[in-house]
């Protein structure tokens, strides 16, 4: 948990940040989720970041890596992540087995820090939302009180909080009873600090882009498959996997952009009716 990931980019004003989330891989890479096969769509997402040619600082991945629980389906995430040169971060989601996950990525040479200072201006904290079992998110006092302590030694870092699940209603009311219950003890540690202008979730499959009391709450695409926004029910999107790209600078600002395949091949069974 002590572990810090030191960026130090020389001169650089700009510092370039890969959100990967929610790939659901499995240990066989022939298996498919609700019809889509994850290995394959997380690769084409993969391919389609390193055609894009931007140099990138750091990878970070928001939950649900795997969905089987193996250490197989973590190596296979790791196999992907080995494509590029910059280092990787990850937190759990609901999904994940951290038992698994720590061993597996460590071995494969990903950092498990849950801190990252870039430069001498920003830092990212990686936060575990995952009440293990159930699909909702909770942050233990633990977690509180570790963002607490992390925020109070550093308060002129500009900070970008990464967790799996999302504190606002995301507008889907099915996906919104899985959401970050104690989201209200977040905001009360964090209205003690404005430099966390920027929150960064997966969880909900689909882009998302709100205010949450003055900072911004981000969400991004899955690798596989999506859910349709505004909701009341389960309901699938034909939209194709997707990534984000997000850009830090010294002043504090954020711009992002969220990408998606161009390939129609990832359609999901919209039939299903859960998993
Ligand atoms: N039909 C459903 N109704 C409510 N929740 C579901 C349904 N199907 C799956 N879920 C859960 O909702 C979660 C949302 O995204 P996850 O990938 O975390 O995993 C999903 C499941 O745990
Ligand atoms: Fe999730």
């Amino acid at each position: 948990m002590e572990s810090l990931l030191n960026l130090s980019l020389a001169g650089e004003s700009r510092v370039r940040v890969l959100q990967i989330t929610d790939s659901h891989l499995f240990a066989e890479k022939h298996e498919t989720l609700l019809g889509v096969n994850t290995w394959e769509s997380y690769q084409a997402v993969l391919e389609a970041i390193q055609a894009q040619q931007r140099p990138c600082d750091l990878i970070v991945a928001t939950g649900d890596l795997a969905q089987d629980h193996s250490a197989a389906a973590y190596q296979h995430f790791a196999e992907g992540i080995a494509r590029f040169s910059a280092p990787c971060v990850w937190l759990p989601g609901n999904h994940d087995f951290q038992p698994a996950m720590y061993s597996a990525l460590q071995d494969a040479g990903i950092s498990p820090a849950k801190r990252v200072f870039i430069g001498e201006r920003w830092q990212i904290l990686l936060l575990d939302s995952q009440v293990f079992g159930v699909p909702h998110g909770e942050l233990s006092e633990f977690q509180l009180e570790w963002l607490e302590n992390k925020l109070s030694d550093s308060p002129d870092r500009h900070t970008l909080l990464l967790l799996h699940h999302h504190p606002l209603p995301s507008g889907c009311s099915w996906l919104d009873q899985h959401s970050l219950r104690n989201a209200g003890e977040l905001n009360n540690v964090l209205q003690h600090f404005p430099k966390v202008r920027y929150l960064l979730c997966g969880h909900i499959h689909q882009e998302l882009d709100l205010d949450w009391n003055g900072r911004r709450l981000l969400a991004t695409p899955s690798t596989c498959v999506q859910f349709k926004p505004h909701c009341a029910n389960f309901t699938l999107d034909t939209v194709a996997p997707g990534w984000r790209w997000l850009d830090l600078y010294d002043d504090g600002t954020l711009h992002t952009e969220v990408c998606r395949l161009e390939s129609t091949q990832f359609r999901p069974d919209t039939a299903s009716e859960g998993y």
